[in-house]
């Protein structure tokens, strides 16, 4: 076995009940003293909640999904003027997303209170979207130094976005499997990533208000942003991001409707990572245990339901097909993904 694997250095803490706790004890230990808190207005008071007892300099709430670079900009130049020296974040990826986008031209330190599964806490990826065009990077300096995991924030995720999210982070994992850098850390992170949100996403979409389904999705939802954060963006996630920055679409859901089109289309050429997946989902085939939790969860079936149009797939698949990593299993052509896309778009059955 030979293999290269780069670990992100992050403290990562998980209790449920102890956000507040939590994010005041990082806080000291950055030594900060100007915080600017970023939180979506409908993250506000929750926000204001857990960082009643740090020293904020500022409260920020202008967010919106992939991070339109003029957001971006008037968020910078808050935490300029305010002299911040460390940011909170509270929220989902796209408030995520905008702390990343400060910290990547400032350098500040970024502590980070997920409240969805997208996993942006735990990677160095940053993405800003321009004219319809979303741009994505790689750099330290966007690593929250902290991540708070607090499972009782995540109680009043509705059941229908939940799964998306969740879905989205299943999609971590089984990308991760064949991403430009796949190894056998990340495949073990994937694979434990796989049985926790397994477990976790049935109990969460049957109970949204129970919290031992919301602990292990939320485990998972770490795990499988580890393994993508060290792997890197396979096809999936360049289909996603594709459709993100052109369309709009949400992202979550956007994730959890590609997920088994992405996987009935390498799975045939990627055994070892069918047969990983397979014995992850407890299933014969890795697409028979991602289609049955899918039915459990009464899953995001078609894009033409998150707005993507007919006439958008021809552009959608000429950009998807530039971006296809080298890493892929299965050779990518424009009629095949044409198909891809098109079955993903109908939500006709993925072959
Ligand atoms: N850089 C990276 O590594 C990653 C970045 N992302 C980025 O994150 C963004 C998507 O993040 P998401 O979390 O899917 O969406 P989001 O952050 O936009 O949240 C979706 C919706 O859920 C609401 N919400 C969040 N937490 C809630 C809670 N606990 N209770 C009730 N409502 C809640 C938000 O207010 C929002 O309306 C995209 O821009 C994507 O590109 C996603 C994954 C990884
Ligand atoms: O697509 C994903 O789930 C992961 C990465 C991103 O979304 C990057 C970004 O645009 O912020």
């Amino acid at each position: 076995m030979r293999f290269i694997h780069t670990t992100l250095p992050q403290r990562v803490r998980f209790a449920s009940g102890a956000a507040a706790a939590g994010v005041r004890a990082e806080t000291e230990r950055l030594g900060a003293r100007r915080v600017m808190v970023i939180a979506a207005d409908a993250e506000r008071a929750l926000a204001d909640e857990i960082t009643a007892d740090l020293p904020v300099a500022l409260r920020h709430h202008e967010v919106a999904m992939h991070v339109p670079v003029e957001l971006a900009e008037r968020a910078r130049a808050a935490a300029t003027d305010h002299q911040a020296d460390a940011i909170v974040s509270v929220g989902g990826g796209s408030t995520t997303g905008l702390a990343k986008a400060i910290a990547l031209t400032t350098g500040l330190p970024i502590i980070a209170v997920p409240t969805t599964y997208a996993g942006s806490e735990a990677t160095d990826v940053w993405g800003l979207t321009e004219n319809a065009v979303k741009t994505t990077g790689r750099d330290p300096r966007v690593l929250p130094a902290a991540i708070v995991y607090d499972p009782s924030l995540t109680l009043t995720l509705p059941a229908d976005l939940s799964v998306a999210s969740g879905l989205n982070a299943l999609a971590h994992c089984v990308d991760s499997l064949w991403a430009p850098q796949s190894d056998p850390i990340n495949a073990a992170l994937a694979a434990e990533g796989v049985r926790a949100l397994n477990a976790g996403l049935p109990e969460v979409a049957e109970d949204p208000s129970g919290v031992d389904g919301r602990e292990h999705a939320l485990y998972g939802a770490y795990l499988a942003a580890a393994a993508f954060a060290s792997a890197g963006s396979g096809l999936h996630h360049k289909i996603c991001h594709v459709l993100g920055g052109m369309y709009d679409l949400p992202h979550a859901q956007t994730h959890a409707v590609v997920l088994p089109y992405v996987l009935a289309f390498n799975a045939p050429n990627a055994p070892g990572a069918d047969r990983r997946l397979a014995a992850a989902f407890g299933a014969d085939t890795a697409l028979a245990g991602l289609q049955a939790l899918r039915a459990r969860l009464n899953a995001p079936a078609a894009l033409r339901d998150y707005g993507l149009a007919e006439s958008d797939l021809p552009a959608a698949v000429e950009a998807i097909l530039e971006a296809v990593p080298e890493s892929n299993p299965t050779p990518a052509t424009e009629d095949n993904l044409a198909a891809l896309l098109r079955a993903a778009w109908e939500g006709s059955e993925p072959a």
